[in-house]
C-alpha cells in the first residue's frame, strides 16, 4: 500500500520553500517550515499569507480555505522541529555542500521510515542520495517557480530510490494538484537541461551586444509568445540559481555548449540575483522595473 503523507517538513523558507508550504497546506497537509533564522520563517509566512490572500481576490480559494491553510503551517529555525515528518523536501539553495551538510543533520533527527525529498533544480539526485542513512527513500521532486501557479513537477529517481518511495512521492505531487513529467537522473533533468542553455544563450545576446535587455525580452515575448522575456525570467529564478544549474550542466556534461556566459558570472559576483536582491538584469527598487543594460 502506498504510504500516505500526512506531516511534511520544507527546509528553506525562500521563493520556492513557502510556495511548497503553501501548495501542501492548501491540500490539507500538517507543515513544518525550516530556515537558518526566525526573521527568514517571519517573513515566508507573510509572503504566504499574501499569496493565499491573492489567490482569495482571484477566487482561486475562499478565505476560509486561506484561513485554514494558515493554521496547517507553523515554523522552526532548528531540524529537530521536523522529526516527526513523513516526507521532508529540502529547498536550501542550489549548491551542493549546503544541501549535504542539510541532509546529514537531518538524517540524525528523523524517524527512520521517513521520506527524503530535494527541490534540487539540477544537482544528481544518486548523489544527494549517497549522503544520507537512506538512499532507497530518497528521490527528486522538483516543483516550478511560482509554485501555486505551476502545473508541473518533475520526479527524478536515484539509483537506489526504491518503488514505495516512488510511489509516495507520486501521491503526494498528485495530492497538491500538480502534473507529473518522470526524469532521469541526469544533469538539470528536462524543463532546465531545455529551459537554461536559452536563457544563458539569452545574457550572451545582450554580452555580444546584439540587443538590449529590453529588445531581447520583447523579442520573446512578442515574438515567440513566452509569457516572460528570458532575462526577465532570469531575475525571477534568480542569477545565482541561473548560473548553478549551467555549472551543473557544464561539468555534468563535459560540453563547451554550456559554458555560463560572463556576463552572468558577472552579475552574480555582484551580488544582483535579480529580483529577490532588487537588482539583476533589471533594478526592482523604483516603482517599475528598469533595465540595467
Ligand atoms: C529554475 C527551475 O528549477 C525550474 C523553474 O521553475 S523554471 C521557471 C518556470 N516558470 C516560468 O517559466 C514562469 C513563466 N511566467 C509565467 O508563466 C507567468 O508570467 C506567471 C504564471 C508567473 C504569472 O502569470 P500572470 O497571469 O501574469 O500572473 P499575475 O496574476 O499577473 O501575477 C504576476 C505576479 O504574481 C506572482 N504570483 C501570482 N500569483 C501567485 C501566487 N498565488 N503565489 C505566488 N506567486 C504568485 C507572479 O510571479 C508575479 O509576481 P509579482 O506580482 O510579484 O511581480
Ligand atoms: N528559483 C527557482 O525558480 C527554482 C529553484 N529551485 C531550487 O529550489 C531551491 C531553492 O531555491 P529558491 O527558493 O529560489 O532559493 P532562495 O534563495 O529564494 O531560498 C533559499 C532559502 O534557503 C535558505 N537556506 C540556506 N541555507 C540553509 C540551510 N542550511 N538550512 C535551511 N535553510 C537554508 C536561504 O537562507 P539565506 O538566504 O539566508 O541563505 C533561503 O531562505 C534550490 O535548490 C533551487 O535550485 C527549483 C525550482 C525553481
Amino acid at each position: 500500500m502506498t504510504k500516505e503523507i500526512k506531516s511534511i517538513g520544507v527546509i528553506g523558507s525562500g521563493q520556492m520553500g513557502n510556495g511548497i508550504a503553501h501548495v501542501a497546506a492548501l491540500a490539507g497537509m500538517n507543515v513544518v517550515l525550516n530556515d537558518i533564522s526566525e526573521d527568514r520563517l517571519k517573513s515566508a509566512m507573510a509572503t504566504i499569507n499574501g499569496n493565499l490572500s491573492r489567490q482569495v481576490t482571484k477566487k482561486v480559494i475562499t478565505e476560509a480555505e486561506h484561513q485554514a491553510a494558515l493554521k496547517k503551517i507553523s515554523s522552526s529555525a532548528t531540524l529537530d522541529g521536523l522529526a516527526s515528518c513523513d516526507l521532508v523536501v529540502e529547498t536550501a539553495v542550489e549548491k551542493e555542500e549546503v544541501k549535504r551538510k542539510i541532509f546529514h543533520d537531518l538524517c540524525a533527527v528523523l524517524k527512520p521510515d521517513a521520506i527524503i525529498g530535494s527541490n534540487t533544480s539540477s544537482i544528481s539526485i544518486t548523489r544527494l542520495a549517497a549522503s544520507t542513512d537512506r538512499p532507497e527513500k530518497f528521490i527528486g521532486i522538483h516543483f516550478m517557480n511560482p509554485v501555486p501557479l505551476m502545473e508541473l513537477v518533475e520526479l527524478i529517481r536515484g539509483i537506489a530510490t526504491d518503488d514505495a518511495t516512488f510511489e509516495a512521492a507520486r501521491a503526494f505531487v498528485t495530492r497538491v494538484g500538480k502534473q507529473i513529467a518522470v526524469s532521469e537522473d541526469f544533469p538539470a533533468f528536462i524543463v532546465n537541461r531545455i529551459l537554461l542553455p536559452m536563457i544563458n544563450e539569452a545574457i550572451y545576446t545582450l554580452y555580444e551586444g546584439v540587443g538590449n535587455v529590453q529588445a531581447i525580452d520583447a523579442a520573446m515575448r512578442l515574438g515567440a509568445h513566452h509569457p516572460m522575456g528570458p532575462l526577465e525570467l532570469a531575475d525571477f529564478i534568480g542569477l545565482d540559481t541561473c548560473l548553478s544549474i549551467m555549472q551543473v550542466l557544464h561539468e555534468g556534461l563535459a560540453d563547451s555548449k554550456y559554458r555560463p556566459c560572463p556576463l552572468l558570472v558577472k552579475y552574480v559576483e555582484a551580488g544582483w540575483l535579480g529580483r529577490k536582491s532588487q537588482r539583476g538584469f533589471y533594478d526592482y527598487r523604483g516603482d517599475k522595473p528598469v533595465p540595467t543594460r
